[in-house]
C-alpha cells in the first residue's frame, strides 16, 4: 500500500532524509517512532504527497508520485496533524466540521447534504460524541477535538490513514480515550500510519514500527522484532528496558541511561 524506494531530500544544503526505503504492505499498521527532527512528519508530508523527495520514488495505493494525480489519491487518505487542526475553522459546529471531511473540503460554502450530515452525527454518536454536535469546534477540549479529527478523517472512508501525534496535548484520561478509538481502527478496513513520541501508545492494532534517527531508518519490522532496547538505544541514546503488557509495550528509563 506504501513504497518508499531509497527516498532521501535535501533542504538548504541539509540530509534531511537519507536513503530510507520503506515498504507498508496491506493489513499492517505501522507506527514511526524517532527523536525531535529526526525526519517523522517529512515522511509523512511525502507519503501524503504534499512534499516531493530530492530523489527515490513514492508510490502509495498502486499509485507512483510523479506519474498521477495526487489530488486523486489523496481521496483515500485521510491525514490528521496539527497543521490541518490550524485551517479548521473554529466557529463551525462540530458536526459540520465532521462531514466536510468526506469531501476532503475545509468548509462547505452551501448546504450540506443530508445524508452527509447524518453520517457525520453517526459517526460522532459512535465516538460518543454526539452531545458536542451544536458546539463550535473552538469550545471543545484538546480530547474532543482529537477525535473530532479522527471522525472527520473517517468521513472520506479512507483506504489509509496517517496520524502525526494525535495524542500531543492529551492528559492520562484523554488520551487512553484517543487510544481506545485509534485501537477500535482495527475494526474498518483501513491501513494507519502513526507518528508519536510515546512507545505505550503503540496499542495492539499496530503490528509494525520504524525506527528513525537523523533522517536514517535504524530498523523497520514487525514491533516484537524492532521495539527492543538495543534497538531503541541506538535510536534514541538511551537505555530502556521494555515490558510487555496485553500487546502493548511500556517502557522504563534505566537509570544513567
Ligand atoms: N521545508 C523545510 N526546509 C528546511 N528544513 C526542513 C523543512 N522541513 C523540515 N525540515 C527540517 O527537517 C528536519 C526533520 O523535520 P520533521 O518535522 O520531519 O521531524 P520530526 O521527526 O517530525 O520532528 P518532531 O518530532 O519534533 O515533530 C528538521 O530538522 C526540520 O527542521
Amino acid at each position: 500500500m506504501i513504497s518508499m524506494q531509497h527516498i532521501s531530500l535535501i533542504r538548504e544544503q541539509r540530509r534531511i532524509l537519507d536513503d530510507i526505503s520503506l515498504d507498508m504492505s496491506a493489513g499492517e499498521n505501522w507506527v514511526i517512532l524517532g527523536r525531535n527532527g529526526s525526519g517523522k512528519t517529512t515522511l509523512l508530508e511525502m507519503m501524503t504527497g504534499y512534499m516531493f523527495p530530492s530523489s527515490g520514488q513514492v508510490e502509495v495505493l498502486g499509485q507512483r508520485y510523479g506519474q498521477c494525480d495526487i489530488r486523486e489519491v489523496r481521496k483515500s487518505i485521510g491525514y490528521i496533524s496539527q497543521s490541518m487542526v490550524e485551517r479548521l475553522s473554529l466557529i463551525d459546529p462540530v458536526w459540520e466540521v465532521v462531514a466536510t471531511g468526506a469531501f476532503a473540503f475545509l468548509r462547505f460554502y452551501q448546504a450540506i447534504p443530508e445524508d452527509v450530515g447524518d453520517r457525520a452525527l453517526s459517526l460522532l454518536a459512535e465516538m460518543k460524541l454526539d452531545y458536542l454536535a451544536e458546539q463550535p469546534l473552538g469550545t471543545v477540549s484538546q480530547g474532543e477535538r482529537k477525535k473530532v479529527l479522527l471522525a472527520r478523517a473517517l468521513m472520506g472512508d479512507p483506504k489509509l490513514l496517517i496520524m502525526d501525534e494525535p495524542c500531543a496535548g492529551l492528559d492520562l484520561y484523554e488520551r487512553e480515550k484517543m487510544l481506545a478509538e485509534v485501537d477500535r481502527l482495527k475494526r474498518r478496513n483501513v491501513m494507519v500510519v502513526y507518528v508519536t513520541h510515546h512507545i505505550e501508545e503503540i496499542v495492539p492494532l499496530f503490528s509494525h514500527v520504524a525506527l528513525v534517527r537523523e533522517g536514517r531508518l535504524v530498523a523497520a519490522g514487525r514491533k516484537e522484532d524492532v521495539l527492543t532496547p538495543e534497538l531503541i538505544k541506538q535510536t534514541y541514546h538511551i537505555d530502556v528496558e521494555l515490558k510487555w503488557d496485553d500487546d502493548r509495550p511500556w517502557i522504563r528509563v534505566l537509570a544513567g541511561g
